[in-house]
């Protein structure tokens, strides 16, 4: 066998079954190849967007040294286990999230884990949580090409990833690594989303790119993949995430995305 058929084996070999009552239909990595790109408010608003769409959407927040899933959607109480397994908590319009930070004693602990740890924890977010009936499970992955995005990408059935990235210029050798990470592993990719992609004046309403001339329209080409949405940088998504209500975010910066998710079911 080939060092490229050997790698494109792995997947199968190390997937790891739900636990016996779920019944998760898609599963969608959120992936970045560098941090700071704001992959946790997408990851967050992919869901938000979903489930306003009447799917039951969940997310898996597998940044587990990095975890901010639950605030951004106002969850603080602990998740609490019977002996089935550990149940996730609700948001307010019913998004099932299961973090880190809803197991631990405070949320200000910080997680001093060694990777093979860490990435065990995430595998128990997918066989040990209870999560029943979800349409869309939408994975947030710490950023970077390591242990864990590897371990969710072998251990999970991963159905498409959706690449997060800036508009800067370095980025394009950063999303580079993420598309080639996916498609070692077999992963289609969804598309690409461009955050912070530019300002909207507030007198004149010209689009200002603070970040100079994107390059992901080029980098999406150059891999013949599909930018789902550019988004500006806006401060109705700073307050809606301080506020802990991303739930009230209005903005429909993420349609194609959306379009390109129902066509998944
Ligand atoms: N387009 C945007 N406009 C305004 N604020 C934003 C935007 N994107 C993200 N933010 C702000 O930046 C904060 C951090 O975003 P987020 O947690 O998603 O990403 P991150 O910290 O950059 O980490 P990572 O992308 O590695 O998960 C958010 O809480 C939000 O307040």
């Amino acid at each position: 066998m080939s060092v490229d058929e050997v790698q494109k084996n792995i997947k199968n070999n190390f997937s790891i079954p739900p636990h016996k009552t779920s019944n998760i239909k898609k599963v969608i990595g959120v992936v970045s190849g560098k941090g700071g790109v704001g992959k946790s408010l997408i990851t967050s608003y992919l869901a938000v967007l979903m489930n306003r769409k009447g799917y039951k959407t969940a997310v898996l927040d597998a940044d587990i040294t990095g975890p901010s899933i639950p605030k951004v959607f106002g969850v603080h109480e602990k998740a609490m286990a019977n002996s089935d397994g550990i149940i996730p908590k609700l948001s307010k319009n019913r998004t099932k999230i299961m973090s880190l930070n809803l197991l631990l004693d405070s949320e200000d602990t910080p997680v001093i884990w060694r990777g093979p740890v860490i990435a065990s924890t995430v595998k128990q977010f997918w066989s040990d949580v209870l999560w029943e009936d979800v349409d869309y499970m939408f994975v947030d992955m710490p950023p970077g090409t390591g242990d864990v995005p590897l371990t969710v990408f072998q251990s999970l059935p991963v159905d498409g990833v959706i690449i997060v990235t800036s508009p800067q210029e370095l980025v394009s050798m950063i999303v580079s690594k993420a598309v080639n990470m996916a498609n070692t592993m077999n992963v289609p990719i969804l598309g690409i989303v461009e955050n912070y992609s530019y300002i909207t004046c507030g007198n004149c309403h010209e689009k200002i790119s603070v970040f100079g001339e994107s390059h992901t329209d080029e980098i999406a080409e150059k891999f013949g993949l599909k930018v789902l949405g550019k988004i500006p940088i806006d401060p109705s998504i700073a307050s809606a995430c301080d506020k802990e209500a991303i739930e009230e975010l209005q903005g429909d910066w993420l349609e194609l995305a959306e379009e390109v998710l129902c066509n998944l079911q």
